[in-house]
């Protein structure tokens, strides 16, 4: 029997629908940008928080992205000497307690929720992580560079603190090369280091100066339309494709109705350019970052290496890369700090970075003067100001206009207040 309504019913329920149908376009708008992350991105929280106790997750967590060289170490050190209520992961090696900077959990796609448990209980060995006077950091600079960690810190810390150090891009780029280079001296046993050449030394590959790394990832870079250099795409270029995997898409968080992002539509995102990173060949086998370092699966997949290897120079694209940042976070969860500033003025930057993450003032410990070269700090090779100045200039005429979109970008979010000084123009010895 069919059953028949009255008009009135029939108004009540249609009504009815379409309360519940705007209700569910509200909710939709306010979750969309977790949700989309959440069916589109590289890391769930759901497969995460799953099997994890609530009671190990941080209530206060802070990120220190990078950028890599830039003195994260510095600030990480600094930090944690100059507040009680900084902890940082905990772990026992020979009987000692030490405590780990670069945690670099966020940097692989492929994690499962075991490894989320053994990253968080590391963290709870310093400190009660539901005790909301205490700050918990994870300074793995390389997350700024990595697309997937954006959206992995994003599942599973939304309110997290995100304080990025950016250094002038060609001496970061050369203080990387170098570090490659020294360890890479390290590494190799007196036989192979009596053969070669101390200043062409690098870890990933290791006969190669410099300039040689330089040429190499910039037509590596250009080959994909992904150099960012304003003269080499214009918008008539076509866009890089993805590489047999779906791109990542996320809706974009409100920056667009302040910022006044000059060129957005000429330039492919961030992650449009390198989407090897999240769904690499590699990644696809292993199970755990740790069989990352193992496995044999990187060299099979030579396209995705080169996403890989070398990348002294991409790491300089901050604003391509602070661009996928914010579309997962909101502005005010960001302080961007001027490397620069922080080697001119450490007190005043660690007092900034005190009061950004909202520690206690009261117990903050007594200035001490903070030592100027703390970090990393390798020794260089000979001759290099004379052998590699041709490069340095063509470097700082590479950067220029990544670096515009990056003044552009800090001027207009209100993280612009931490920023100091455009970088400078040319090398400084
Ligand atoms: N206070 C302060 N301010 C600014 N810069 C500093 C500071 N202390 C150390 N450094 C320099 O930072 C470089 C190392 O950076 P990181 O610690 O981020 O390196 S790493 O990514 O963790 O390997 C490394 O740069 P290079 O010496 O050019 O290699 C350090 O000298």
């Amino acid at each position: 029997m069919v059953r028949t309504y009255p008009y009135s019913c029939l108004f009540m329920w249609m009504r009815a629908l379409i309360g519940f149908l705007v209700a569910l376009i509200i909710f939709g708008k306010s979750q969309g940008f977790r949700s989309t992350l959440n069916a589109s991105c590289c890391l769930s929280a759901k497969t995460l928080v799953s099997g994890v106790s609530p009671k190990i997750i941080p209530k206060n967590m802070a990120f220190i992205i990078g950028a890599q060289k830039s003195g994260t170490t510095f600030l990480f050190d600094e930090l944690l000497n100059r507040h009680p209520d900084i902890r940082g992961q905990q772990y026992v090696k020979n009987g000692k307690e030490r405590t780990v900077k670069e945690p670099q959990f966020f940097s692989f796609p492929v994690v499962r929720h075991e490894q989320f448990a053994e990253y968080l209980q590391l963290y709870s060995r310093s400190g009660d992580p539901q005790d909301e006077s205490l700050t918990f950091v994870d300074a793995s600079p390389n997350y700024i560079y990595y697309p997937p960690a954006a959206c992995g810190v994003a599942a599973v810390f939304p309110n997290a603190r995100i304080i990025a150090v950016l250094r002038d891009p060609v001496q970061r780029a050369f203080s990387h090369w170098n570090m490659g280079r020294i360890r890479s001296i390290r590494n190799s046993d007196a036989e192979e280091r009596s053969r070669q050449d101390d200043a062409s030394l690098d870890e990933e590959s290791a006969t190669r100066g410099f300039d040689d790394m330089v040429d190499r990832e910039l037509q590596f870079m250009r080959s994909r339309n992904c150099s960012y250099e304003a003269s080499r795409l214009p918008a008539s270029v076509p866009r890089p494709s993805a590489e047999g995997t779906a791109l990542i898409s996320v809706n974009k968080w409100e920056l667009g109705q302040n910022a006044t992002l000059s060129n957005v539509a000429s330039f492919p995102s961030w992650n449009e350019c390198y989407p090897c990173m999240f769904h690499c060949g590699f990644f696809h086998h292993l199970s755990s970052a740790g069989d990352f370092f193992n496995s044999s699966q990187q060299v099979q997949d030579p396209p995705c290496m080169s996403h890989r290897a070398p990348s002294i120079l991409r790491r300089g694209l901050y604003a391509y890369q602070l661009k996928w940042w914010l579309q997962h976070f909101k502005p005010e969860q960001f302080l961007v700090i001027s490397h620069n500033r922080m080697y001119e003025d450490p007190d005043e930057v660690l007092e900034q970075v005190m009061d950004f993450l909202g520690l206690d003032p009261k117990k903050k410990r007594l200035k001490r003067k903070a030592t100027k070269n703390s970090g990393w700090s390798l020794p260089k090779p000979e001759n290099f100001k004379e052998k590699y100045h041709a490069v340095f200039s063509e470097l700082y005429r590479y950067y220029e206009h990544p670096n515009k979109e990056l003044y552009g970008l800090l001027a207009s979010l209100p993280l612009g207040h931490a920023w100091g000084n455009p970088f400078p123009d040319r090398f400084q010895y």
